[in-house]
């Protein structure tokens, strides 16, 4: 278990806490996804666990031994782990199968080749074995470096947003394969990203940053489903955060100010409520619909696209208070 204690850090040179009290636990085999603004401090959580910076303040352990900064250790990381930065750090002259294979052991080559082969597999590279780094694009590159940390089978990996350089399609399998290969082979995974697909469709809790701070950690669901502040909610898209005097507009009993997400508000000819259009735009599978109440703006999904000033009638399906 990585276990993480009143982690605090800011740059030599800078006063300001860029990590600020960090409390958390990672099982073994679970999946964590770090999400928060850019900025936040996601990337520098994962250097810090990685041991490539000198923490001030707090405590890493891993399975109960404490794990230390570079200026303790000859070569800065620990062992057990594997982090993938965002530059990719790939060798241009030699080919993407010797790059994949660069930190396994010689000793049986069939063996080399076999987890080589395997790990190419996953990221869909196996064509690309024999050509050299410099011939790929941004995406590709990304996809063998992930492919190099997999074939040493880590126990921790590491990613800074891994999945960034891949087009939606492409992203969608490799995303799953990446998991799927880690579930299988009990590797932890500790990963940032931008995008929230990423966290709900792999992780098993996400750990929302802010300034340097952990405002939320828990299990997906739960993060979008109980979002502790607006900030959370926000990570999540359109969502309506209203006042006490906008909620008791709409009937809401809460003392406090309230989210609805898009999903929450029904636009029905049956509805209690009526607005008007502001805007209609088409979102892919359906249309967000910006509409008025008086002067409560809410956002809302329909199948249907509204006219501007078109008035409707919608109910609040469900609310949270903040
Ligand atoms: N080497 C550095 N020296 C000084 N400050 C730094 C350094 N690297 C990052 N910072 C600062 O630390 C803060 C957190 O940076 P970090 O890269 O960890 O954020 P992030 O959440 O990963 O951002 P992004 O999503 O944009 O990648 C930022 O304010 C950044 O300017």
């Amino acid at each position: 278990m990585l276990t993480i204690h009143h982690l605090n850090y800011n740059y030599p040179d800078f006063t300001e806490k860029v990590v600020s009290d960090i409390n958390f636990s990672v099982q073994k085999n679970e999946i964590i996804s770090i999400i928060g603004e850019s900025g936040s401090g996601k990337s520098t959580l994962l250097k810090l666990i990685y041991g490539l910076l000198d923490f001030q303040e707090g405590e890493i352990s891993y399975n109960d031994k404490k794990l230390k900064g570079p200026s303790y250790n000859l070569i800065p990381g620990h062992k057990m782990m594997k982090y993938v930065a965002q530059d990719y750090d790939l060798l241009d002259f030699v080919t993407v199968g010797e790059n994949v294979g660069k930190f396994l052991s010689n000793f049986d080559l069939d063996l080399k080749q076999q987890k080589i082969d395997e790990a190419l597999e996953v990221v869909e590279m196996s064509e690309y074995k024999h050509i050299f780094p410099n011939q790929l694009s941004g995406g590709q590159r990304q996809r063998v470096s992930i492919a190099r940390t997999l074939s040493q089978q880590p126990e921790i990996l590491l990613l800074d947003e891994p999945f960034s350089n891949l087009d939606q399609t492409l992203k969608l399998t490799i995303r799953e394969k990446i998991i799927k290969w880690c579930k299988a082979h009990q590797i932890t995974v500790i990963f940032t990203t931008h995008d929230l697909s990423d966290a709900f469709y792999t992780s098993d809790k996400i750990l929302v940053l802010e300034k340097g701070k952990m405002i939320q950690f828990d299990e997906v669901e739960n993060v979008r489903n109980f979002p502790n502040s607006e900030y959370v909610a926000r990570l999540f898209g359109y969502v309506n955060v209203l006042d006490k005097e906008e909620t008791s507009q709409l009937n809401i009993q809460t003392t406090d100010n309230a989210i609805i997400y898009p999903e929450e508000v029904l636009i029905t000819d049956e509805g209690i409520f009526e607005g008007k259009v502001m805007e209609s735009k088409f979102q892919g599978r359906d249309y967000l619909i910006k509409f008025l109440m008086n002067d409560v703006n809410l956002v809302a999904y329909h199948s249907k696209k509204f006219k501007t000033d078109e008035r409707i009638r919608f109910n609040i399906l469900k609310f949270r208070p903040l």
